[in-house]
């Protein structure tokens, strides 16, 4: 039967040692990754002071003038990071473009750590703009608090595939995983559909975390090609699964089409975090997710080439020819 709501997940058992609760919230987890590959949880153990104060930071950073966060234009980075303005993303290739700004950051590892030099990127430096002060340290907290809550949401999945909790650990440790701070103009009046916030799409990466703030506006399509809303709840991130672990699972895991539309007449600010494994795990069917009924259906790939691969395909000017000048 085709889904009508997105079920909300108490999240908490994940952050404690009850084998039986987590074995519950496993189940739960199954049945939505397979049916509906959307959820919210709740009880995630990222404080809400956290999610607020980044929050505030987004009209600071998109109410700067347009010229200085095109000095930070993406670009101008190796790993994708840094400014993307309104219309030159996107992600539903039968449309006009996405009306969402974006500053995007990326997992940065040391100097020091050899990732940086071999993959820079995945790895190499974000772009941060001048006279923001607070703005880095905040979006980097916020970030870190991302990565643990995605090692956290790695261990459920695991669970969810009757695989060993650490099952994920080794494979996406230091994983790939970009940070999107997202501005939505409003659409007052008639609105185009090939032209909205962001176009149907199915996210690249494992799984996304997602925070909205206030303002409603996204839409998940279930079976029936009905488009489902899934509004802001305080206290909750939406979760998705996206492509790469679709075809991790097989497809036994669902990476569903959304879209969003911000006709709100205000402002809308979210938070997606794209998390990817290890750029070097090779993605190939995973142990039990290969049935008589299901055989294998995609050869193994390189996580890091699918998901640049995908990238190319979305951004503007990753199609011109130009080459990052880091
Ligand atoms: O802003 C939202 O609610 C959804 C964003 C989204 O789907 C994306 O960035 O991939
Ligand atoms: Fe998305």
């Amino acid at each position: 039967m085709a889904f009508e709501a997105i079920p909300i997940i108490d999240f908490a058992p994940m952050l404690g040692e009850d084998v039986a609760a987590k074995r519950a919230l496993a189940a739960e987890l199954r049945a939505a990754c397979t049916e509906i590959g959307f959820f919210y949880i709740k009880n995630h153990g990222v404080a809400q002071a956290l999610i607020d104060q980044t929050f505030a930071e987004c009209p600071r950073f998109f109410g700067l003038p347009l010229d200085e966060k095109m000095r930070i234009h993406v670009r101008h980075s190796v790993n994708n990071s840094g400014y993307t303005p309104l219309l030159e993303e996107n992600t539903d290739p039968t449309a006009k473009g996405d009306l969402h700004e974006a500053f995007d950051i990326a997992h940065e590892r040391p100097e020091s750590d050899p990732d940086r030099a071999g993959q820079p990127k995945h790895f190499g430096p974000n772009q941060w703009p001048a006279g923001l002060p607070g703005f880095r340290a905040q979006v980097d907290a916020y970030y870190a608090a991302m990565h643990v809550l995605g090692q956290r949401l790695f261990a459920a999945f695991a669970l969810a595939l009757d695989l060993p909790e650490d099952y994920f650990t080794p494979l996406a440790n230091k994983p790939t995983a970009i940070m999107r701070l997202l501005s939505y103009p409003s659409q007052d009046g008639p609105v185009d559909p090939k032209q909205i916030g962001i176009g149907a799409h199915s996210d690249y990466e494992c799984f996304t975390i997602l925070c909205q703030e206030t303002v409603p506006a996204l839409q998940v399509r279930n079976t029936d090609g009905k488009w489902i809303d899934a509004p802001p709840i305080r206290g909750t991130f939406v979760i998705n699964i996206g492509d790469q672990m679709a075809r991790w699972t097989n497809d036994l895991f669902a990476s569903t089409l959304h879209r969003a539309m911000n006709t709100s007449g205000r402002a809308r600010y979210s938070i997606p975090c794209f998390v990817g494994s290890n750029f070097d795990t090779k993605i190939e069917a995973l142990p039990g997710t290969v049935t008589a009924d299901r055989p294998a259906k995609y050869p193994p790939v390189l996580a890091g080439d699918y998901v640049q691969g995908r990238l190319d395909a979305t951004y503007a000017y990753r199609q011109e020819g130009t080459e990052p000048v880091g």
